[in-house]
């Protein structure tokens, strides 16, 4: 089992945390060699298997990122972004393949993680489904088809825990609209209306963020054009298919340069 590579996840009592120690867990290509949680925290010491409700399964939950960083060959992080940041610079520094997932990332923070990324293995993505990235290239080549008298609408829904909006998968399907259509996103980004907001701009790209209850994520883009509506979706239902397009991530990039990379690398999209 040992000579399969050793996967550390970072914020092991998390939603997503639990998810990818599962996943791990019931691989026979990887093993799990670190599981993280901020000092102080309940599970730090415990067995992470009893710590979820099962079973031990011989790891136990460390704050100890570096030493954990140093036995593994990848870091799985679904966090938040300061935590993520101080990951980036430890893993490059283990040469640890860094697969990021965590959303609400600055514009300065993703410079950061690339500046990591010229010492390790970095793929990051605001989804790591295969559905989502799949919608991302038909939403690119819907709007590259249609003119601006189609107007895009972005709608996402997340469960009431979510600190981020738009979410990433928003901000990357938005992008994928923007190429499309030719257009930088940051110039054409119309986020948070309410009040006498005056009417729609013609170009502009709209984002609309719901919140409530255990909602997994669902994800719209309309194209809206008088007469007619072309409407894009995806709805995720289960976590795992975010642990599993991690885990994959992890293991695609064993054996590739350093530099920053993201899904439509890792599925060949
Ligand atoms: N790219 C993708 O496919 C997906 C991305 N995500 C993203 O993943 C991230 C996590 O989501 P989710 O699992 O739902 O969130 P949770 O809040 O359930 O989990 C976050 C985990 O990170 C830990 N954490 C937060 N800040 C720090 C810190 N500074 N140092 C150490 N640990 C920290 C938390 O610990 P504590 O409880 O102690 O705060 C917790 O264990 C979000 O950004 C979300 O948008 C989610 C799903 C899919
Ligand atoms: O926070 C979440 O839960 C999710 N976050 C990601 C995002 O911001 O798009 C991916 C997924 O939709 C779930």
């Amino acid at each position: 089992m040992t000579d399969t590579p050793g996967i550390v996840i970072t914020g092991g009592s998390g939603r997503m945390g639990q998810m990818l120690v599962k996943a791990v867990l019931a691989s026979d290509k990887c093993h799990l060699a670190g599981v993280l949680e901020r000092a102080g925290h309940d599970w730090i010491g415990q067995d992470i298997g009893t710590a979820m409700g099962g079973q031990p399964v011989g790891v136990a939950v460390t704050d100890d990122a570096l030493e954990a960083f140093a036995r593994a060959q990848a870091v799985i992080d679904f966090t938040a972004p300061a935590a993520t940041l101080g990951f980036a610079a430890l893993a490059a520094q283990a040469r640890a393949v860094h697969v990021i997932g965590t959303t609400g990332l600055s514009d300065a923070d993703i410079k950061a993680i690339d500046a990591a990324a010229r010492h390790a293995v970095i793929v990051r993505a605001g989804n790591m489904s295969l559905g989502v990235n799949l919608l991302v290239k038909l939403t690119q080549k819907v709007a590259e088809a249609l003119d601006p008298d189609f107007d895009i609408e972005i709608v996402e829904a997340h469960h009431n825990q979510k600190v981020d909006a738009p979410s990433g998968t928003a901000l990357m399907l938005g992008e994928a609209a923007a190429t499309g259509r030719g257009v930088t996103l940051s110039d054409v980004r119309d986020a948070g209306r309410d009040g006498m907001t005056g009417a729609r701009k013609r170009g502009d790209i709209g984002f609309s963020a719901i919140r409530g209850g255990d909602i997994v994520g669902e994800h719209d883009v309309i194209f809206a054009a008088a007469g007619e509506r072309i409407v894009l979706r995806h709805l995720a239902t289960d976590r795992a298919i975010f642990a599993r397009g991690a885990l994959k991530a992890a293991l695609w990039g064993q054996d590739k340069a350093p530099g920053a990379y993201d899904m439509m690398d890792v599925l060949g999209l």
